[in-house]
């Protein structure tokens, strides 16, 4: 045996601490102690940011290691089928005995090579070796967008397992966890190892079916909720005491759905860790609606308030502001009405301010969609629907009744938790996103994550076009069309992306395309019955997607290899969203693993993120810019600044989040159904 290194000593530790659960001993997560967080504030947060990321990993130790695992292990290539597949089951027994000493991990990470090359004829890079082992680590492996974190996440997914630890694997949404596991599968099922799906819709039996596999792929939404269902379930002392006789009975019954938190990997590590932690889950049950017109008399009480005298709209905070005259005037105006919610102060106010916000805050095809007679929830960083998800409050019937849809049910809340703390419960956590080190800081504060940059394989050649700014949206859907019939005429037919940030906005692109006779493809919440149709077609020669963030994070768009001689994907980015890395996201759908590509911005100055965060860099923008467009220098100034003042302000609502559970009711919060 060699020498243990410090990193096999404290990865032999870990894993010893994580073989104590093997199953069938898996202890209930209740008992997982949660990491203790850290409290610090920003200026701190922003300082450890920078310290916490490592240097560029390219020249350390751990290139060494990961290209001597690439070069090294020459036999197994050699192995025939059935003697590759015996040694790839005998790692259970190895790792099981050994725990995660270095010369066996690095066996295990040259077996899953070989076995993903066998299977998916796809090698890793040792640049995707060092991401794995930087995930083993318990680290953030920052690997740019199409570097191939998909098959990555095989590397500390399948090591983990095969030591005995049940692993989760979070993907943004359904579509990636169903696309990424019916990819891999058979290199898991290579090892003998069982994997299952949690997608939205599914049954509770199904559900704890998947939870039983030693590799499990989902969303952290789905998870979380059943996490918080299952919690739910512990907390009934009449459901604890019957667990304690079945078990006393011998009947090893459980009535919980998973079997616990122990190894988490992230895909998209910032998406998840910090764009959805503003969002706490809340856990709910509905009460049957009782339609007595109270909402539609919220609605029609509100058109006699006056903005700027009897309220505010703070569009950055999505709230809307009562002046003391509007309570007084809200206070009058429901002084005849029936319903016994307008005799109680507290709530005839809180009523009065969501109904202001389903007028003037909730937009149809921007926040929402109505499809068969349901407001269905449109998550903008996804691009999708949220089906059985409502806002609450009274938020989502004052919507339905806005929309004059069927009415639903009111929700109780049975249980509650923030992302932050859900994800703390897990006994070891890694993950691994291209866009993370600006919030290296928070990963730190919040989970104990160390970023770890990783180089790419091949240098990145993306070509940026810069940044237009036009002064209306009109103008800007023509600017894009312009670009659009551009580049197919000069640039031989390149494949174009076009990312628009809500469901009206790419309907607005369509039709400046349908105008101008240009062929193209949709893809939004309204439209996704194609999905992976619309995705294969979109790098082909000629082929223009208009897409919501539906095409954002995870969508890899494949060349075809006429169009990588062409020039590869071109991107139009048709408004910034609140943080540079949703754009960063989705410039990187062009120019994958060293292809050609390029992108490019076409914005106006009444974007929304310039109207809400533009402030008086936006007046003094817009009142001295003679000449539309305005391009790079002035509106580049303008993002930035915008960006910076959003990300400030979700930095302190996750804050807010975290310190007190009790405002909570005032954000924004999704409900799922218990
Ligand atoms: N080792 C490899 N050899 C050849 N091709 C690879 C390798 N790894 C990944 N690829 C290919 O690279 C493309 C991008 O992979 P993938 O979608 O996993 O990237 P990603 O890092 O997850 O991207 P994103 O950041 O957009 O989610 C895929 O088409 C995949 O088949």
């Amino acid at each position: 045996m060699p020498e243990p290194t410090p990193f096999t000593e404290r990865a032999a530790h870990i894993w010893r601490e994580i073989r104590s659960d093997e199953r069938p001993r898996i202890a209930p997560y209740a008992e997982a102690a949660p990491l203790k967080p850290w409290k610090w504030d920003r200026p701190l947060d922003k300082l450890l940011g920078r310290l916490m990321v490592d240097p560029p990993l390219g020249r350390g130790r751990l290139l060494e290691r990961a290209t001597a695992i690439a070069e090294g292990f020459t036999d197994l290539a050699e192995m025939g089928d059935e003697a590759f597949r015996i040694r790839c089951r005998d790692m259970r027994r190895k790792l099981g005995r050994e725990g995660l000493a270095e010369p066996l991990v690095d066996e295990c990470l040259a077996l899953i090579r070989e076995a993903t090359r066998r299977e998916l004829g796809l090698s890793h890079y040792p640049v995707q070796l060092m991401g794995g082992l930087v995930m083993l680590s318990g680290g953030i492996a920052e690997m740019a967008t199409g570097e191939g974190k998909t098959i990555t996440a095989l590397l500390p997914a399948i090591t983990a397992s095969l030591a005995g630890s049940p692993v989760h694997v979070f993907t943004v949404n359904d579509y990636l966890a169903t696309r990424d596991l019916a990819k891999l599968e058979p290199v898991y099922h290579l090892f003998g190892l069982t994997t299952g799906l949690i997608v939205e819709g599914m049954e509770p039996p199904q559900r704890q079916a998947a939870y039983r596999a030693d590799v499990v792929y989902g969303t952290n939404k789905e998870i979380a909720f059943d996490y918080l269902r299952d919690q739910a379930q512990l907390g009934k002392a009449r459901g604890a005491a019957r667990r304690r006789v079945a078990r006393l009975a011998g009947r090893a019954q459980s009535p919980l759905t998973m079997r616990g938190l122990h190894f988490a990997i992230v895909d998209e590590a910032d998406s998840i860790f910090i764009d959805e932690a503003r969002t706490p889950l809340i856990l709910s049950q509905e009460i049957p609606a009782d339609d007595d017109g109270l909402y539609l008399s919220a609605l029609e009480l509100v058109t006699h308030l006056e903005e700027g005298r009897d309220y505010a709209v703070k569009m950055a905070d999505r709230a809307i502001e009562l002046s003391e005259r509007g309570k007084r005037a809200v206070q009058q105006l429901a002084a005849g009405l029936p319903q016994r919610m307008w005799r109680i102060r507290q709530a005839r106010e809180q009523l009065a301010s969501q109904a202001l916000s389903a007028l003037l805050l909730f937009q149809r095809d921007r926040d929402y969609v109505v499809v068969d007679g349901k407001v269905s929830i449109v998550d903008e960083s996804t691009g999708r629907t949220m089906a059985d998800r409502s806002w609450e409050g009274g938020l989502h019937q004052l919507v339905e009744v806005k929309e004059q849809v069927e009415l639903t049910g009111m929700r109780n809340t049975i249980a509650r938790i923030t992302y932050q703390r859900f994800f703390r419960r897990y006994r070891r956590l890694s993950g691994m996103s291209g866009t993370v080190r600006e919030v290296a800081g928070e990963l730190w504060a919040d989970f104990g994550l160390k970023v770890k940059p990783v180089p790419t394989n091949r240098p990145r050649i993306r070509e940026h076009r810069g940044h237009a700014m036009h002064r209306d949206q009109e103008a800007k859907w023509h600017a894009v069309a312009d670009s659009v019939a551009v580049i197919r005429q000069g640039e031989g037919m390149r494949p174009i992306l076009v990312g628009t940030r809500s469901v009206a906005d790419s309907e607005s692109v369509a039709a400046v395309l349908d105008a101008r006779g240009i062929p193209y493809r949709l893809l939004n919440a309204r439209q996704d019955g194609e999905e992976a149709g619309v995705v294969a077609q979109a790098g082909q020669l000629g082929a223009v997607t208009v897409a919501t963030n539906m095409a954002g994070r995870g969508t890899d768009i494949e060349l075809s290899e006429e169009a990588r001689k062409a020039g590869g994907l071109h991107v139009i980015l048709t408004a910034f969203h609140e943080t540079a890395r949703i754009d960063r996201q989705l410039y990187g759908r062009a120019g994958r693993q060293g292809d050609p590509g390029s992108a490019e911005a076409i914005t106006a100055l009444d974007d929304e993120l310039y109207r809400h965060y533009g402030g008086t860099v936006a007046k003094i923008v817009g009142r001295s810019a003679k000449v539309w467009p305005i391009e790079n220098g002035p509106a580049e100034w303008l993002r930035q600044w915008a960006q910076g003042a959003a990300e400030r302000k979700h930095a302190s609502v996750r804050r807010q989040v975290e310190v007190s559970e009790d405002k909570l009711r005032e954000q924004l919060a999704f409900s799922g159904s218990a």
